[in-house]
C-alpha cells in the first residue's frame, strides 16, 4: 500500500490504463475486463484489475490536472512496478478536423508548464510517446475505421483558459486537442525508462463549443479503451 494506492503487493498489472474520471475506470473494467477486482478506493480514485483477453490488466484513475496524475503514476510506476502506462482521456478539439468522438493519439504533448518544469529549468523537454504502443495504437484504430488523428496535443494547467491567444497560437501550429495530463505521464515515462501514451476521445470542440454530456464521457469512449487495449498487447 501507498499513500493514495490501497493496493496490495502484486494487486496492479504491469499494464495499467489511466482515465481522469475514476467512474471512468470502474465502468471500463466492468465492460470489458474479465473477474475485474476493486484494488483501491482511496479517497475515491478507484482501481480495477482483471483480464482482458488473457492479459492482465490495471485501470485506474489519474484524477484531473498533471499534479494529480503524478501522484498515481509515480506510485504506480515506483511501488508497483507498472511499465506501461495509457491514458484514455476526454480532449478539447483545437482543429476543424478533429470532431466529437474522433480518436487523438498524442504523438507529443506541448505544455506551458508541468510539475517537472522546475527540474528541467531553461530546457523545453519534448514530452514524446513510446514509438511501439503509437504506432500499435495507429493500426488498432485504422484496422476498426476510427476517426483517428496522430500528433501533438496541448496538455493544460487550466480547463477555464484565461487565455485565448495560447489556443490560438497552438491551433495555428497544427495541435489537434487540448487534455490535461499526457505531458507529465510521458514525462515520468521517460525518467522511469517505462512505456506511456495518450489515447484520448474528443468530447467537446473548442472552436465551435460542442460538447458531449458528463454521462457520455464517463460511459461511451470504449472505443479508446478497445484501441488502448489492443496497443497495450500487440
Ligand atoms: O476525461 P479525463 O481523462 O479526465 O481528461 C480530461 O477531462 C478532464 C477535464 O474535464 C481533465 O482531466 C482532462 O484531461
Ligand atoms: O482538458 C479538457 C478535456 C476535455 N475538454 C476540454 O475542453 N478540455
Amino acid at each position: 500500500m501507498t499513500i493514495h494506492i490501497g493496493a496490495q503487493p502484486g494487486e496492479i498489472a504491469d499494464t495499467v490504463l489511466m482515465p481522469g474520471d475514476p467512474l471512468r475506470a470502474e465502468w471500463a473494467a466492468r465492460t470489458f475486463f474479465q473477474d475485474a477486482t476493486c484494488v483501491n478506493r482511496v479517497r475515491g480514485m478507484l482501481g480495477y484489475t482483471g483480464t482482458w483477453r488473457g492479459h492482465r490488466v490495471t485501470i485506474h484513475g489519474s484524477g484531473m490536472g498533471m499534479p494529480s496524475l503524478s501522484i498515481y503514476a509515480n506510485e504506480l510506476i515506483r511501488d508497483y512496478g507498472a511499465r506501461t502506462l495509457i491514458r484514455v482521456g476526454s480532449a478539447g478539439g483545437y482543429q476543424p478536423h478533429t470532431r466529437l468522438r474522433d480518436i487523438v493519439l498524442a504523438q507529443g504533448a506541448t505544455s506551458v508548464s508541468t510539475p517537472s518544469s522546475t527540474i528541467f529549468r531553461e530546457v523545453n523537454f519534448a514530452p514524446l510517446a513510446d514509438f511501439g504502443l503509437l504506432s500499435a495504437a495507429y493500426r488498432a484504430a485504422t484496422a476498426r475505421s476510427a476517426r483517428v488523428h496522430v500528433g501533438n496535443i496541448h496538455s493544460s494547467d487550466t480547463f477555464y483558459t484565461e487565455r485565448p491567444d495560447h489556443v490560438a497560437e497552438l491551433t495555428r501550429h497544427g495541435v489537434l486537442a487540448v487534455e490535461m495530463e499526457a505531458a507529465e505521464l510521458y514525462i515520468l515515462a521517460a525518467r522511469h525508462g517505462v512505456r506511456a501514451l495518450a489515447v484520448l476521445t474528443v468530447s467537446d470542440h473548442i472552436v465551435t463549443h460542442e460538447a458531449l454530456p458528463s454521462e457520455d464521457r464517463e460511459q461511451s469512449f470504449g472505443e479508446m479503451i478497445e484501441i488502448a487495449l489492443e496497443a497495450a498487447f500487440t
